[in-house]
């Protein structure tokens, strides 16, 4: 593709991301490339980096468009883009040449527009916090207000490319060292994580799902924080064990492993779609000690198994806030009724899951959110109804978890603070009620 086919390609894939405000950008962007095949992988990659980039500065190019007056679409936001990462309002001329695959000509008001931006950058000191740091307006004061000194270094974090973080499981039978010199002679460096025992930290971007290693199941892709949630279970061989959210199983497989593929494992889910993936994502790990459970309204699967469970893991449908890194869209989409339909959501998750917890068993509670309400608020009322239950820490095998992790019975994991995806960890403990003997 010439320059000029590549900035048509990003203006029309960055209209069908704006047409397609339900679909996730990395959906839309799929489907795009697959009924473009004539697009090669090496604009494919150029496209989409330029996309990735557009989105994390999007609240930023409609702040300084409005600013100068100007209409607000995909081509001036392109050409807006191009402008405040440095190139002259006269070589994005020449990119809008009007010529086949290129887009329109500049008209004279964009061109006006342009210049008026020429030599700015991305920032200004007039911005509104909110549109610096690319958070939905009525979001920032309640992010503000939990990060206090630290929120300018939390949302600049949430602003960079997250890394590849990848799990060696140990059920194929090779230990971590031994997955990372074999990623080296397939042409992939990695570095051991510092906090999960099974992680590994890719460098750059690489394409994983192509390699043998990960089609053989020895290895598979996962946030540092994801792998320490699993962690925090303490999911040993002889439990019986619930995912009570399980999706597509990325806490599963990393609990059947640490249960060396003995006890049982329940992963249940409302999502058929989701739960299809978990089992051949399963299947390609060689965990066979898990079966999987899709819920539906009214059964009576959970009252038959009231009590029944050494562990549930609720790992919550939530805001995804910490994973923004990953999903620049995402907080674009995210509204005030979005959070108080989770948090409604979550309680009533936790409510059904608790009751399916042995005395003396745990209910792990998780979400990739960095907002209290989601998490140390929801937890907070959790315990208020349910004064059976009490906070402990994780009493995972030693020498998994790190000690900074095993002496409390929460975490909460930031890109600025663990260079991980932002999650959140309770663990509680259903009390062993007393015999009264008389
Ligand atoms: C954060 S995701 C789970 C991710 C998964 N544990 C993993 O590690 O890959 C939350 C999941 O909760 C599921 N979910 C939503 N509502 C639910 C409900 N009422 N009961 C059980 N699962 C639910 C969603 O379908 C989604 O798969």
């Amino acid at each position: 593709m010439t320059p000029s086919a590549q900035v048509s390609a990003v203006i029309e894939l960055l209209l069908n991301i704006q047409n397609q405000r339900h679909a996730p950008a990395d959906a839309t962007a799929n489907r795009f490339f697959r009924q473009r095949r004539y697009i090669g992988g090496g604009d494919r990659r150029y496209v989409s980096a330029q996309i990735w980039e557009i989105l994390r500065h999007y609240r930023k190019l409609q702040w300084w468009l409005k600013r100068v007056g100007s209409p607000i679409n995909p081509r001036m936001m392109v050409s807006t883009f191009l402008v405040l990462s440095g190139q002259s309002v006269k070589e994005v001329s020449k990119l809008f040449s009007g010529e086949k695959y290129a887009p329109l000509p500049l008209k004279q008001n964009e061109e006006l527009y342009l210049l008026s931006l020429e030599g700015k950058s991305f920032f200004s000191k007039e911005m509104p916090n909110a549109v610096k740091f690319e958070v939905p307006d009525w979001l920032y004061p309640l992010l503000e207000e939990q990060y206090a000194d630290s929120i300018e270094t939390e949302l600049t974090a949430l602003l960079e490319p997250a890394h590849l973080d990848l799990r060696v499981n140990t059920l194929k039978g090779d230990d971590r060292s031994t997955i990372k010199e074999k990623l080296k002679l397939e042409g992939i460096i990695s570095t051991e994580m510092q906090f999960s025992p099974w992680g590994l930290r890719v460098e750059g971007r690489q394409s994983i799902t192509s390699t043998n290693l990960f089609k053989e199941g020895d290895i598979e892709i996962q946030d540092e924080g994801s792998q320490l949630i699993a962690l925090m279970t303490g999911a040993t061989s002889q439990m019986r064990v619930l995912d009570f959210c399980a999706g597509a199983g990325g806490k599963t497989m990393a609990m059947a492993m640490m249960m060396q593929n003995k006890g049982h494992i329940i992963a249940s889910d409302v999502s058929e779609v989701r739960l299809g993936a978990a089992q051949r994502r399963l299947r390609r790990a060689g965990a066979f000690n898990v079966e999987t459970h899709q819920f539906v309204e009214g059964a009576k699967w959970i009252k038959r198994r009231i009590k029944s469970f050494d562990r549930v893991l609720v790992d919550a449908p939530c805001s995804g806030t910490g994973t923004w890194r990953r999903n620049p869209d995402a907080r674009l989409k995210f509204r005030q009724i979005d959070l108080a339909e989770l948090i409604a959501k979550q309680a009533d998750i936790l409510r059904s899951a608790a009751t399916m917890v042995k005395e003396g068993g745990r209910l792990i509670y998780a979400t990739c959110s960095l907002l209290q309400q989601e998490n140390q608020y929801q937890i907070e009322q959790f315990l208020e109804n349910h004064p059976d239950f009490h906070l402990v820490p994780p009493d995972t095998a030693e020498g998994l978890l790190p000690k900074e992790f095993t002496q409390h019975p929460t975490f909460q994991l930031t890109p600025a603070q663990y260079k991980t995806d932002g999650f959140f960890c309770a663990v509680l403990e259903r009390k062993v009620s007393k015999v009264e003997l008389s």
